[in-house]
């Protein structure tokens, strides 16, 4: 069975999908971005921004469903450009500093909005 999770401190869905679904015990979050739910808007600022703003929603959508950080095993970051890497990793790993989840990041041609970054995330229990 899977059970559709809403936080209502997280962005809505800018499309046609769940900000997370939870099935069998894992947690399955669509790619987050930088919105900044109170405004509605990205975050003001650059890539560090932008990537804080991702994790602070993905936040939101674990505590939502119960998780925290430490019960992600796989995230997947997004970038506008691979010149966003070190600044996304350096906020990345205030939020994962040990026992860290496994990872994928690309470079992609354009994401939704016109963000640099986007990340997307997978929690067990
Ligand atoms: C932003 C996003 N997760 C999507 O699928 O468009």
């Amino acid at each position: 069975m899977k059970k559709v999770i809403n936080s209502p401190k997280a962005p809505k869905a800018i499309g046609p999908y769940s900000q997370a679904i939870e099935a069998n015990g894992t947690l399955y979050i669509s790619g987050q971005l930088p919105i900044d739910v109170n405004t509605g808007k990205f975050v003001e600022g650059g890539v560090k921004e932008q990537t804080e703003q991702c994790l602070k929603n993905i936040g939101y959508i674990l505590e939502e469903a119960g998780y925290t950080f430490d019960n992600v095993v796989k995230s997947t970051c997004l970038l506008g450009d691979m010149s966003y890497f070190a600044d996304m990793n350096e906020i990345y790993a205030k939020y994962y500093k040990t026992d860290c989840p496994a990872r994928a990041a690309f470079a992609v041609k354009a994401l939704p909005m016109g963000a640099m970054v986007e990340i997307e995330t997978i929690a067990i229990k």
